[in-house]
């Protein structure tokens, strides 16, 4: 299963990276504006939204505007080999380019435990129509998900959503996903 799912991402960065320029700018507009104006967004207090990377959905709208509003924004600090944590931000500077190339919390950054998060907006490669994503094969939200009761929301360009994926036993699946064509429960 594991060289099943290796290959299967390789072939779908591929994919997402033949994605052009302007579906990428338009399709990510249209995401943003679904997840601001749903319910699920307004009502949450705390919100945990990964900091993309070129190629991802682009967050930084969500939590510029999460931050303005008001709400706790706490984003993933990567802190061993398939753990990760969950560090506020309070402005969109607050952060710190790690190892890997990924903007994270700076030091001292405050703690926010799992429980403390309403809302999840998680980052994949590929999603499934059901629910299941494919990330970059850390196994970081799989773990990190089992001690939340959050609300999962995935956000996902519509080319890139799967009729299913490969599916293992600890693979845990989102609640919605939301795409350039609208917010979904799965
Ligand atoms: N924007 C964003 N932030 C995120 C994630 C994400 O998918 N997107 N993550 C979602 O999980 C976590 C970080 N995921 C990571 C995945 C791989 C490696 C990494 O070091 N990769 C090595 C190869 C390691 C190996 O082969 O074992 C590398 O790329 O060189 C680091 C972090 C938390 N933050
Ligand atoms: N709950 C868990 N406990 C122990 N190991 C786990 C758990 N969840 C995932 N793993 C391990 O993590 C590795 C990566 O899993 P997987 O390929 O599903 O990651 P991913 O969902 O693509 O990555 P990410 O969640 O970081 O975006 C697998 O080798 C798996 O065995």
């Amino acid at each position: 299963m594991k060289a099943v799912k290796k290959a299967l991402r390789q072939e779908m960065l591929a994919l997402r990276a033949s994605l052009s320029d302007d579906y990428r700018l338009s399709s990510d507009q249209a995401i943003v504006e679904h997840v601001l104006a749903s319910e699920l967004y307004e009502n949450a207090k705390v919100v945990f939204c990964f900091v993309s990377m070129p190629g991802e959905v682009n967050t930084q709208p969500i939590i510029e505007d999460a931050i303005a509003k008001g709400k706790v924004v706490c984003v993933p600090k990567v802190m061993a080999k398939g753990h990760m944590e969950a560090f506020q931000i309070k402005s969109y500077n607050d952060f710190e380019v790690s190892d890997y190339g990924i903007r994270e919390p700076k030091a001292g950054s405050l703690l926010i435990e799992p429980d403390q998060i309403d809302l999840g907006i998680i980052p994949n490669i590929v999603v499934s129509k059901d629910g299941y994503r494919l990330g970059y094969g850390g196994g970081f939200y799989d773990r990190y998900l089992l001690r939340s009761k959050m609300v999962r929301l995935a956000v996902c360009r519509e080319a890139l959503i799967q009729e299913v994926l490969p599916i293992e036993a600890h693979d845990e699946k989102v609640d919605f996903i939301a795409s350039e064509t609208g917010l979904i429960e799965v």
